[in-house]
């Protein structure tokens, strides 16, 4: 029995993500939350002949709480996307707060469950939903999760398309570290399962390199004004969730990339930490998956220089935007605390 959560259910990523949770038979009930139209989502959903029984929620009458009931595993795509010619970054003022109020819904009615954050800026609205649960006294670092799979999907198709093979995409496994924004996704093509031919060119590896790491801005340059990544992001979200969905029912040896906290690993990520030469307190890495979420992180290991080079020049961004998360939640409730300003 697997009770799915969607937070954020009818947005453009929301929807197909329900859609192929609803069709994932390993998930026997479906909560849609959102602010508007889930009611509509949950019966069109309703009528697919899968496991799942799947309702729908507004905010009225309680409706996250009701959302949130019993759930083992929730997905956060509530949010504003980017327009061309924004960061992910500048998506903070809204999403931040959007995520803070939700992933406190989470701590007080479902603190155990799994908690996927694909919102934008993941590097930073991961460590909000950490912070909120360190308050709530009920962070558990193994089950907190930012969803880079995204970055994974387009490294295997794009390496696809320069082989010339398409249908070897699906096997083609390239670790993206890092975060997911700009530099500071690192794809280590070195260590694809399929390498790249030995006469690609250093102008055409680079150029593989950046379309890894700027995939996003190619989709919002082509929406134009009408968001960024919705379907490709909801078949992420949904391999994504899938993996952890399994490793909770107990399948072995499930890995995958994913934006976690150091403190997951049951030696906190030394060895990666030592790797990266600077303590952070998040980092996405593969991770291998069990019942109780993350099992262990695995280090780096050997790199080229190109790709200690793009490790170097991500940690800098990846810093900055895990303080500013962190911060965030910290300073909202150094405020409660302190009570309003005397006059
Ligand atoms: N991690 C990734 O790889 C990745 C990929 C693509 C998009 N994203 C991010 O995912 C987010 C959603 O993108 P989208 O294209 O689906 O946007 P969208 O605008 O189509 O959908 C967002 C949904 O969130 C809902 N929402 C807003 N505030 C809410 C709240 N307080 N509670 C519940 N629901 C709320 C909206 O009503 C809307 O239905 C964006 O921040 C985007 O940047 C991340
Ligand atoms: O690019 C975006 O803003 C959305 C998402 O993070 C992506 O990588 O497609």
């Amino acid at each position: 029995m697997v009770k799915a959560v969607v937070l954020g259910a009818a947005g453009g990523i929301g929807q197909p993500l329900a859609l192929l949770l609803k069709a994932n038979p390993l998930v026997t009930e479906l909560g849609l939350f959102d602010i508007v139209n889930t009611p509509g989502v949950a019966a069109d959903l309703a009528h697919i002949s899968t496991p799942a029984k799947v309702e729908g929620y507004l905010p009225a009458d309680d409706g996250l709480k009701k959302a949130l009931a019993g759930a083992d595993i929730v997905v956060i795509p509530a949010g504003v996307p980017r327009k061309p010619g924004m960061t992910r970054d500048d998506l903070f003022k809204i999403n931040a707060g959007i995520v803070k109020d939700l992933a406190t819904g989470i701590a007080t009615t479902a603190p155990k469950a799994f908690v996927l954050v694909i919102s934008n800026p993941v590097n930073s609205t991961v460590p909000i939903v950490a912070e909120v649960f360190k308050k709530h006294g009920v962070y558990d670092p193994k089950r907190l999760f930012g969803v880079t799979t995204l970055d994974v999907v387009r490294a295997s198709t794009f390496v696809a398309e320069i082989l010339g093979n398409l249908s070897l995409s699906k096997d083609i496994i390239v670790p993206v570290v890092g975060g997911h924004s700009g530099v500071t996704i690192v794809p280590l093509l070195s260590k694809s399962t399929h390498p790249l031919p030995a006469s690609l060119s250093t102008t055409d590896y680079e150029a593989l390199i950046k379309r890894i790491q700027f995939g996003g801005d190619e989709v919002v340059a082509a929406k134009n004004g009408a968001g960024s990544a919705t379907l490709s992001m909801a078949y992420a979200g949904a391999e994504f969730a899938s993996k952890v969905i399994r490793a909770v029912n107990g399948e072995k040896g499930i890995s995958a990339p994913s934006f976690v906290p150091l403190a997951a690993d049951p030696a906190g990520g030394a060895v990666l930490t030592e790797e990266l030469g600077q303590e952070l307190e998040f980092f996405s890495s593969t991770v291998e998956l069990g019942a109780e979420g993350v099992v262990k992180i695995n280090p780096l290991g050997s790199l080229t220089d190109a790709e200690k080079a793009l490790v170097k020049a991500a940690i800098p961004e990846l810093a900055t935007n895990i303080q500013k998360g962190s911060n965030y939640v910290i300073d909202i409730y150094k405020k409660e605390e302190d009570g309003p300003a005397r006059l």
